[in-house]
This record gives structure tokens, C-alpha cells and sequence, in this order.
């Protein structure tokens, strides 16, 4: 049986280490692996491959820079350690990106942001911009902000948002083991390694255990809920291990390296059974026969040139409805501007919208990868 090979054809995709490796078990952030890391990053940008790197270390790295030999309990003085460690992660991404010619960018991120709708699009709209235009992302939780209820906690979790976010192809998660065993091999040396299985399959959940170390927070349950959360949309995962030699680059070659988790369904498909799940209407405008046309038949996106009408109120990131002349349900989809902003740039070009509203979000009302046709 020939095992799947999840990065072969992935053109986008979102690398996360875990602060074990980063920090080289919390004894600083190791720019050895980091800077190997970036080499491989950087050849798969070369390859044309999009890629977003979620690290972990903060910390970690904190702990380490304040003097503190074990993890204190008390959250702020781990929200001060992340503040103080995350200046180290940045600039040590920073300058081993810039030594191979890459640009970077750093986005901090909490579950606040993702499920608050607008904020959810304009984070994706911002990460999207910045792949445009072939920058890095490095991710890391915005642990200054955050409580216990709004923490993703881990950044397994973190890497699936991200992942489902950007509709990554794959995820691959990079840790201290080779992969995903049948049990700890901390405590059970003869673990069978599992080479692959279907994300969200509940026999994995019984294999992984916590946290094997006094560094990483999650343990290999967070890496298993997170396949499952990004085959949500699409996306297959790959856990490996994170000082494999050219782990990145062999994985995109297809080597069946680490264990894969694959995703069963398509990515939009996926992605669109999400929206009709989770969103409820907020509003509707109607169209005019050539949008339409475009919507339904050809799977364009509605620009507000093709739109007539505007009803009810809603915000950006609201899902509103897509009406014909005669008031027939054609789609539905997350609105990019407003009710009122939709009103003033109904029924002009897209080149128009800035003119009309002092700015200009996307030229697209509802672009069809957020668009459900009815
Ligand atoms: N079934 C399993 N297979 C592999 N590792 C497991 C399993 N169950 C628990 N673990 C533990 O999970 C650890 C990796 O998780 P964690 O320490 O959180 O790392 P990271 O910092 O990379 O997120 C491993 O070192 C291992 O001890
Ligand atoms: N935001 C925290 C993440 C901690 C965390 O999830 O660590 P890990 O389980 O090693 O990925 C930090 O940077 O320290």
C-alpha cells in the first residue's frame, strides 16, 4: 500500500514548532534549528509554495531571559514571560528569514479574534495581503490579552485556526517525536508509530497522551484535535519531528516522513459546509440578471457593480443573502462591507468603491470563496 503524501501538491501551507524545539528544551531560543528551518521555508517559497509559520517559545524564551527556573503558576507573570520571550522569537525569525532573503511579518492572534467575524475576516484578509506579497508570517498567541476562557491554550489549536483560516492545503506539526505512536514512548518504548490515519478517526484520541515534557503545554492530544479541526477545512496534517534533516523540503519532495492525518473531504467544499452551519442571515441585496448569471452559472464572485438593492442591516463579515429581480434565493456568504457602505457602492465598478467610501476593503461584495450557491 503506497502511503499519501499530503505536501506533494500543498500550495499553501502552515508550518507550527512546538516551544520544545524553539527553545531547545527552554534553554534559549535556538537559532540553529530556527535558522534551518528558514532555509527550508525559504526554498519553498522559491518553489512557489505559500507558507505560514505559527511558533510557540514565547515563554519559554521569557522564563529563560528573566532568570526563572521553574513556570510559575500566577498567569500574569506568564503573560510577562511571553511578552518578554516574544521579542527574542521575532527577531531571532527576522534576521534568520532576512538571511535567506525572505521578508517577515509577525501577527499576533487569540481565539477573540477568530470568532468575532470581522475581526476573522480581517485577519485572513491581512495574512492573504502579506502572502501576496511573498512575506512569512510568524504567529504566535497575543498571550498579553489573554484569560484562561479566551486562551487557545496551546498552539496545536492555533495552527488548525490558522490553517482553516487561510484554507491552508496542509498542516504540518513539528515536535520532539517522529510522529504520532500507538501510546507515549516516553512510557511505552515498544509504541507502535502510527504512519497514517484519517483526521478526526476517535481511535487516535486514545493513543495520544499529554505533554511529554516540562516545556510543551499540550502533548500529542492537541495535535490530534488540531487535524481534525483543519481537515474541517480541508486541510491534511502532518506531524513530524522537528530536527528530521530538511524535514519541510523532503515532505514537499513527498516523502511519507512523520504521520499523516488526512482530510476527507475537498477543501471548499469543506470550507462552504462550514459557513452553512455556523452563520446565520443577517441581511440580503438584490442583484440584477447579469450577476446572476455570473453567480450561478459561471461561480463568480458578486461585485457591488451587479447590485440593485440592499436590505436590512448587517456588518462586515455578516452573512446576507444574494436575491434575484424576482426575490429568489441565488446564494448566500459573508458580506465585505456593510450594509451602509453597501448602499454607497451599489451599482458602481469596483475601481469606484475607494472614491465612495474613502477606502477600499476588497473589490469583491461577497467573494465566492465565502459564497454559497442555494
Ligand atoms: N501517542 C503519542 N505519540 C507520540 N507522542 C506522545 C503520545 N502521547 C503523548 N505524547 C507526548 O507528546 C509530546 C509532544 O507534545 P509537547 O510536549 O506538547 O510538544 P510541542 O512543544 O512540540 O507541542 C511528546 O514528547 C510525547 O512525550
Ligand atoms: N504562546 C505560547 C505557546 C505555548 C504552547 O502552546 O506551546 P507548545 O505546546 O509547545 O506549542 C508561547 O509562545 O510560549
Amino acid at each position: 500500500m503506497s502511503l499519501a503524501q499530503p505536501l506533494l501538491k500543498a500550495r499553501r501551507i502552515v508550518v507550527k514548532v512546538g516551544s520544545s524545539l524553539v527553545t531547545n528544551e527552554g534553554r534559549g531560543v535556538d537559532a540553529a534549528a530556527i535558522g534551518n528551518w528558514c532555509r527550508q521555508l525559504a526554498e519553498l517559497a522559491e518553489q512557489g509554495r505559500e507558507v505560514v509559520m505559527v511558533s510557540s517559545g514565547a515563554i519559554a524564551e521569557g522564563m529563560k531571559r528573566l532568570g526563572w527556573a521553574s513556570r510559575p503558576q500566577e498567569l500574569h507573570e506568564l503573560q510577562a514571560a511571553a511578552a518578554v520571550g516574544q521579542m527574542g522569537l521575532a527577531q531571532m525569525y527576522e534576521t534568520q528569514l532576512r538571511a535567506w532573503g525572505m521578508t517577515s511579518a509577525q501577527v499576533l492572534l487569540t481565539h477573540a479574534d477568530l470568532a468575532d467575524r470581522e475581526r476573522y475576516l480581517n485577519a485572513r484578509s491581512t495574512l492573504l495581503t502579506l502572502l501576496s506579497h511573498r512575506v512569512l508570517p510568524v504567529i504566535n498567541e497575543n498571550d498579553t490579552v489573554v484569560n484562561d476562557e479566551i486562551k487557545f491554550g496551546d498552539n496545536d489549536t492555533l495552527g488548525a485556526l490558522v490553517a482553516n483560516l487561510v484554507e491552508a492545503d496542509a498542516l504540518v506539526i513539528l515536535t520532539d517525536q517522529k510522529g504520532l505512536y500507538s501510546a507515549d514512548p516516553r512510557k511505552h518504548p515498544d509504541a507502535q508509530f502510527v504512519h497514517e490515519a484519517v483526521a478526526g478517526d476517535p481511535a487516535l484520541e486514545l493513543m495520544a497522551g499529554g505533554a511529554g515534557s516540562s516545556i510543551g503545554r499540550g502533548g500529542m492530544i492537541t495535535k490530534i484535535l488540531a487535524a481534525k479541526r483543519a481537515a474541517g477545512s480541508g486541510a491534511s496534517t502532518v506531524i513530524a519531528w522537528g530536527r528530521e534533516p530538511d524535514v519541510l523540503l523532503r515532505l514537499a519532495r513527498g516523502e511519507t516522513i512523520g504521520t499523516a492525518l488526512l482530510a476527507s473531504t475537498a477543501k471548499l467544499a469543506a470550507r462552504k459546509q462550514w459557513m452553512m452551519d455556523h452563520l446565520q442571515l443577517h441581511g440580503a441585496v438584490s442583484v440584477d440578471a447579469g450577476a446572476a448569471e455570473k453567480l450561478s452559472r459561471e461561480g463568480k464572485s458578486l461585485l457591488p457593480i451587479g447590485v440593485t438593492d440592499v436590505q436590512g442591516e448587517f456588518h462586515r463579515g455578516d452573512v446576507i443573502a444574494v436575491l434575484n429581480a424576482q426575490g429568489r434565493e441565488l446564494a448566500r456568504g459573508l458580506s465585505n462591507y456593510s450594509s451602509a457602505e453597501a448602499r454607497l457602492i451599489a451599482r458602481k465598478p469596483s475601481a469606484d468603491i475607494a472614491r465612495a467610501l474613502g477606502y477600499a476593503a476588497e473589490a469583491e461584495l461577497i467573494h465566492r470563496d465565502n459564497m454559497v450557491l442555494r
